[in-house]
């Protein structure tokens, strides 16, 4: 009955004072929030036909640049909004405390927005679900197994010194690449290359030892075009998904549309490499069977992740094919491109080269050869990492379909919903990081001149139960391929170091040269470097 004669930030003050007690009863308002909770439809959107909104998301080519799209809204719309394209609905939010609401309210069994496309191709294949495909009940017994394989301590202190050799391995083999095409004097030779197919390679080699618990010489001089084809089989499928979540991709299935051959034909190339490694390994950790443990089989030593299920034999082996192929299809883009990216900003920021080099060397002296003791003794690894995928995130957004209605920004959003945290936008926010364009791996340390930075700001890996599963493996696998880069320690150290000041880590020309020699599902990563 005010509204005539007040102004709207007059009417508002008015309203808290006489709901207060009311609303506060409800446990529907918010410290600091607008007095009434406004419905869902008022969030502020990008359009209201999905159709129409998928049209203009295909001329304008978001799809590839989806990242910059989203900064581009939060700054025009506020800190959240609605999308509609496609076949998909969103709700998008970018400030630490929505992100704080969204992620209490998940509930014991986690759901993300299911990949139907992924979904669809184990169904017509009739493939059993891993993991990342399943809900309630059925993915949380199979993700306990899961985790204590591959996430816990005790399974981070199994895998460590396969991902270590692997990662000294590759220091090896890139001295050799110096001194055999470099250029300058024997033993002080420099060499200036595109490090992405070789990061490619190390990823495979990496998760493969951890899986399998053997070795598959990717760094021979003749390395197996099969997997080569893995990691194309890898980059096609990722690049075929993010057009499918909008699309009626059971329509596309149905009229054959080659965008959906081309994801089902990668799905089937990745799920036959991976079969016939699994096979392998199978068969050599079954032809000792009767000869004691699986593990005692392969020589006392840790026979890896899938020897360990299948030692344990409480999934069935349809169920362990299936999460490990999830494994392998999530194990190698993820870790090889955020490499790329450390690489760039260690070439870009010099002085912070310089404060790992050091800090490397003093963690190696103490550690007495233990890697684990030497990652634990070199924080700046963590905030390496930390830094790279705040502003280059591997998946752009996370996740979850809240199990009860919440407030976001003083809007209702209904339990259900697909509530989307965006990864990349948030990451450059300066209303969530000081100095947001900076490159500073000490911000997140806690002690001297660490920012000491708040709770939900470094999500990379997703939150809570539903987080990644392959999270320390892909931390300890890319701190340690930094560290040993790093590591002036060695005899080799000269090469070492010209490899990162004047190659790998280098702000020249031919270094972005190399960036922009990425196949299509990196063409957005080339878009996070401007
Ligand atoms: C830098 C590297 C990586 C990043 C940034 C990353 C990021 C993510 C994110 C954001 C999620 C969703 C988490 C959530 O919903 O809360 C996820 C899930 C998952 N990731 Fe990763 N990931 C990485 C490496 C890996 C690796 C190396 C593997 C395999 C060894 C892997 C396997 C998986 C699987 C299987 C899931 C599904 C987990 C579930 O739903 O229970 N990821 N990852």
């Amino acid at each position: 009955q005010f509204v005539p004669v007040m102004c709207k930030s007059q009417i508002l003050i008015i309203i808290i004072i006489t709901l207060k007690g009311r609303k506060e009863a409800q446990g529907v308002r918010k410290r600091g929030a607008r007095a009434w909770v406004q419905s869902f439809e008022e969030i502020p959107h990008t359009g209201k036909y999905g159709w129409v909104n998928l049209m203009k998301f295909w001329r304008q080519g978001y799809f590839r640049q989806l990242h910059k799209h989203m900064e581009g809204t939060f700054n025009a719309l506020g800190p959240i909004y609605r999308e509609h394209v496609g076949t998909q609905k969103t709700v998008n939010i970018i400030l630490p405390s929505d992100i704080a609401e969204l992620f209490q309210s998940e509930g014991r069994l986690p759901q993300r927005m299911t990949l139907k496309p992924w979904a669809t191709h184990r169904e017509i294949r009739q493939h059993s679900k891993g993991i990342f495909l399943k809900n309630g009940e059925e993915w949380r017994s199979d993700r306990v197994l899961l985790n204590k394989e591959v996430l816990m301590s005790s399974a981070v202190q199994r895998f460590i010194p396969l991902l270590d050799e692997v990662a000294r391995d590759f220091c090896k083999m890139l001295q050799k690449k110096v001194e055999r095409e470099g250029i300058g004097q024997k033993g002080k030779r420099s060499l200036t290359v595109d490090p992405s197919p070789d990061l490619f390679r190390f990823a495979l080699e990496a998760i493969c030892n951890v899986l399998y618990g053997e070795r598959i010489g990717l760094f021979s001089s003749s390395p197996s075009l099969e997997s080569q084809k893995f990691i194309w089989a890898v980059e096609q499928m990722l690049a075929t998904t993010p057009p499918l979540l909008y699309l009626p991709h059971q329509l596309l299935l149905h009229i054959g549309a080659s965008l959906w051959t081309q994801h089902a034909t990668a799905w089937d190339n990745i799920f036959s490499h991976a079969d016939a490694r699994i096979q392998k390994c199978y068969r050599r950790l079954s032809s000792f069977q009767g000869q004691g443990s699986k593990a005692e089989a392969a020589g006392g030593q840790y026979p890896g992740v899938l020897g360990q299920l299948m030692e344990k034999g409480q999934l069935s082996l349809d169920l362990i094919k299936a999460n490990i192929t999830e494994l392998m299809a999530g194990g190698v883009d993820t870790t090889a491109v955020p490499l790329q990216f450390a690489f760039f900003e260690l070439g870009r920021n010099p002085e912070v080269q310089e404060k790992v080099r050091q800090q490397v060397r003093t963690s190696w002296a103490l550690a007495d050869g233990d890697p684990l003791v030497a990652l634990q003794g070199a924080p700046l690894l963590r905030g390496i990492i930390k830094e790279v995928l705040r502003l280059y995130p591997v998946g752009i957004t996370v996740n979850r379909m809240p199990v009860k209605d919440i407030i976001l920004q003083n809007y209702r959003v209904p339990a259900g919903t697909t509530v989307s945290v965006c990864l990349y936008p948030m990451g450059r926010s300066s209303d969530v990081f000081d100095d947001p364009m900076r490159f500073d791996p000490g911000r997140w340390s806690s002690g001297k001149g660490g920012q000491r930075i708040s709770g939900f700001r470094s999500l990379a890996f997703g939150f809570g139960a539903r987080q990644c599963v392959g999270r320390r493996i892909a931390e300890n696998e890319m701190q340690l391929l930094l560290m040993h880069v790093s590591d002036s320690r060695h005899e080799k150290v000269e090469t070492r170091r010209r490899i990162i000041s004047s190659t790998v880590i280098s702000n020249s020309p031919l270094q972005v040269k190399g960036l922009q020699s990425f196949t299509l599902v990196k063409v957005a990563d080339i878009n996070m470097l401007q």
